[in-house]
């Protein structure tokens, strides 16, 4: 029944879906330099099959009943007039004329479209596309590479709703925009699976060397199956000769083998790949006794398995070469980059399961991985038992997200076979599985880290978020990951925490670090709130990276000394008991000098911040807005505006942390003391004052504050009433009457006319063109403009280049 619109024999043509249209032309057009990875494309696509197969057969055992799971390739020169062709045959799961249908003729693939886009904006030469064929993998397009016609014949398994499957075939010219499917006119030949034919373009041909595609086998999928993949191959060899006695030097098998060759032509003896051996017979032979049996050559067909070797896995790493790590690690994960670095090992879970695994760092994190936060599936491991593929999908085992990115391959020796997903996930094994590759993945990180600092400066580079992601995610790992994390400094670039407390100073009982981010690091250092720190040689950490200030607050301290935030109270620098009498008498001092400026501001500032106190971290600015403890920094701040967090917005806390912050003046700061002075002159006595000389002076006060709080990060809450303040403050200083009123008066709107203009005099949209138009660009002007406006313009030839005019010398 499912087979009814097929009866008959009839073909029936279907249009491609129009991103398959898009895909073939860009696999014709622009991925010449990329065409041998076709055969890499269609091996992997019939490993997956097969895979499929087997797995399907774990619950429904009528699918299989343990025939040979292989892939066959055969070659077939252009003999019969039909084409040079290659054969991919495998006995894997197959298709129906339906499944035909939506597989090939359809892209189901996320991102098809930006692929898409990408691909076709890197022009028609293709020589920037291989890392985006690497990518996204072609799959079965890519055959379009090297054939001109493809078709693929294919059967699936018996089922119960189709218990008698009919073999269909699936055919496609490269260049058409449809392609059709009908029965096989050879009847139920595969018995069951998939078998695609090339026929190859003119210019392909090579391919049918099975040289050739031994070389790209082993070049590109001698990993990409874990089943045996065989290729035809033909093989001369001599046996004695029963029916020929007349010419005993020469023998051929074909009967169109060139036989006028004679010994006498060739010195020595001449293969012919594609024919017969002509065998040279010396002199030498020929006077032994007794006489040599007669000979001949025979052709001798032969299937050869190219992936005899035992799975890398299983192997002595010590005989295993980089290139085969990269190789495998390329076909088996279908990441065509080069893997940063890998740890081969075995081992034993510890009740009884030993297993042996390969773990791969790749060499980049997809921004796919950034852009989806919450998806932290693990898709990369994959589990096998006693060679045979059974899972990647660990469930609720699967790594945590910092570590997802990782690729391994887990070989386990006695887990049943027969598993189903469901018993799997209660496997002790499974459990433990998470651990241990988390374990080998930080000894592989600490490896690089202790023994090859270059290189471990490109794995931060790669990994450098990640390590902090996992430092906040992964509490039990915490310490190690931190330990690997780099920061710029005000000092130098990449310095890990522990370089850091290195080169702390005597007495200094804190790391200073000051965040903020999407600022750059120089700009960072700029900041007011490290200038003192800067000018005394105390080293900074800048933070620019969202995670960081999460991470700091996450970890709290390194090696018992905690994090200071510079932007934040409790800055100490560690050496202020040194000069404490000093210190102290100075601040004293100070404090009874600005107490005046203190008090009246604390008053002016009251909306702003909750104190106002003496800076001892400035050096030239004159004033800074410093979090409390329990206050939000600028950074904190602008991450909650961004977030659009509602959390506690409006709540106490919220209110409290807001407002915790401390304005800090610079008591060297000439404007301080300019502004102290004022401040004191003010009269105290209620009749004497000078209600005008004190609403200046607040104003000056107010634009300080605003300066502070952007000069420390944050935003001015009012910036109207900031600006105007602004222009009084100019009036001022220009001499300009700061009262005298701008004309402010406008001429107003005419009164409301709700008509509706009549067709006749509807309101042109467009100036209508002109009469003559010659189509060339042109700028018009509506009529009512032209008496005012003349618009000069380049004279043009009639090559549309500018004519230029000389002047006269
Ligand atoms: N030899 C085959 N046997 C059975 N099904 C196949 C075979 N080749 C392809 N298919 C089916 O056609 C679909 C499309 O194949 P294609 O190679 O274009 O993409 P893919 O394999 O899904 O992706 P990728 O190549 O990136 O792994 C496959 O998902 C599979 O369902």
């Amino acid at each position: 029944a499912d087979d009814a619109g097929f009866a008959g024999g009839q073909k029936v043509k279907h249009n491609y879906q129009s991103d398959v249209a898009r895909l073939r032309k860009i696999v014709i057009n622009s991925l010449y330099s990329h065409q041998e990875i076709f055969i890499r494309e269609l091996v992997s696509n019939a490993n997956d099959a097969l895979e499929k197969l087997r797995l399907t057969a774990l619950t429904d055992k009528g699918v299989w009943n343990g025939e040979p799971l292989n892939i066959t390739i055969k070659a077939v020169k252009d003999e019969d007039g039909k084409g040079g062709r290659i054969i991919i045959t495998d006995t894997g799961i197959g298709m129906s004329p339906e499944e035909l249908t939506t597989n090939l003729g359809t892209l189901a693939k996320s991102g098809t479209s930006d692929f898409l886009a990408k691909a076709e904006g890197q022009g028609q030469d293709g020589t920037g596309n291989g890392n985006l064929i690497g990518a996204f993998g072609l799959g079965f397009y890519s055959s379009f590479l090297v054939a001109d016609r493809v078709t693929v014949a294919s059967i699936p398994p018996k089922s119960a709703k189709v218990p008698e499957p009919a073999q269909h075939v699936f055919s496609s010219s490269a260049d058409d925009a449809a392609f059709e499917i009908f029965p096989d006119p050879r009847g139920n030949i595969l018995g069951r699976g998939t078998e695609i034919t090339l026929f190859l373009k003119s210019d392909a041909l090579e391919y049918l060397e099975t040289d050739k595609i031994k070389e790209l086998i082993h070049k590109h999928s001698s990993f990409s199956s874990s089943f045996p993949v065989y290729l035809f191959t033909q093989r001369t060899e001599e046996v004695p000769d029963e029916d020929d006695v007349e010419e005993p030097s020469i023998s051929t098998s074909t009967a169109d083998a060139d036989t006028t060759e004679t010994p006498a032509d060739s010195e020595s003896t001449k293969v012919d790949e594609d024919e017969a051996i002509v065998e040279d017979v010396t002199e030498e032979s020929e006077k032994k006794e007794p006489p040599p049996p007669k000979m001949k050559s025979v052709v001798v067909d032969e299937w050869v398995q190219l992936n005899a070797q035992p799975p890398i896995w299983t192997r002595d790493s010590k005989n295993i070469s980089d290139e085969e790590y990269t190789s495998f690690y390329n076909a088996f994960f279908k990441d065509f980059t080069k893997p940063l670095a890998w740890h081969h090992f075995s081992g034993d879970s510890g009740d009884g399961v030993s297993f042996k695994a390969i773990l791969y760092l790749p060499g980049q994190i997809t921004e796919e991985y950034w852009q989806q936060p919450l998806a932290s599936k693990s898709k990369d491991i994959k589990l096998m038992v006693k060679r045979t593929f059974i899972t990647s999908d660990l469930g609720d085992h699967g790594l945590p997200k910092w570590a997802s990115w990782v690729k391994v391959v887990v070989d386990a020796d006695d887990l049943p076979l027969n598993v189903s997903r469901e018993t799997l996930q209660s496997n002790r094994f499974l459990k433990q599985l998470k651990g241990i590759i988390i374990k080998r993945m930080i000894q592989l990180f600490t490896k690089i880290y202790e023994e090859d600092p270059e290189k471990f400066r490109e794995v931060e580079g790669i990994y450098g978020s990640i390590f902090k992601l996992g430092a906040v995610e992964d509490l039990k790992n915490r310490d190690k990951l931190a330990a690997f994390t780099r920061f710029t400094t005000t000092q130098r670039n990449e310095t890990s925490l522990d370089m850091y407390l290195e080169n702390k100073k005597k007495g200094q009982k804190q790391i200073f670090y000051l965040a903020e981010m999407g600022k750059k690091p120089e700009e960072l250092a700029q900041s007011i709130f490290v200038e003192k720190l800067h000018a005394r040689g105390y080293e900074v950490l800048l933070l620019t990276e969202p995670l960081d200030e999460i991470l700091f607050g996450n970890i709290r301290q390194w090696k018992n000394v905690p994090f200071q935030d510079v932007a934040k109270a409790g800055l100490k620098f560690g050496d202020e008991e040194q000069d404490l009498e000093d210190e102290k008498q100075e601040q004293k001092r100070m404090a009874e000098k600005f107490k005046p400026l203190l008090d009246w501001l604390k008053t002016e500032a009251k909306d702003a911040v909750r104190d106002v106190v003496i800076s001892n971290r400035l050096v030239k600015s004159p004033c800074a807005i410093v979090a409390e403890t329990g206050g939000y920094t600028a950074n904190v701040q602008k991450m909650m505006a961004a977030s659009n967090a509602k959390g506690n917005r409006g709540g106490i806390l919220h209110e409290f942390a807001m407002k915790a912050k401390v304005l800090e003046i610079n008591p060297r700061s000439p404007l301080i003391e300019g502004l102290l002075r004022r401040v004191e002159d003010l009269p105290s006595e209620e009749d004497e004052k000078d209600l005008e000389t004190e609403e200046e002076l607040r104003e000056v006060a107010s634009i300080l504050i605003d300066g502070a709080l952007v000069r420390s990060g944050f935003e001015v809450p009012n910036s109207n009433l900031f600006f105007s303040r602004v222009d009084r403050v100019l009036r001022r200083s220009l001499g300009v009457s700061e009262t005298a009123p701008t004309d402010e008066t406008v001429k107003p709107a005419p009164p409301v006319d709700p008509e509706l203009p009549s067709e006749e005099e509807q309101y042109p949209i467009m100036p209508p063109l002109d009469e003559e138009d010659d189509g060339k660009a042109k700028v018009i002007i509506p009529e009512h403009m032209k008496k005012d406006v003349s618009i000069e313009m380049e004279e043009i030839d009639d090559d549309d280049n500018p004519v230029v005019q000389h002047d006269e010398l």
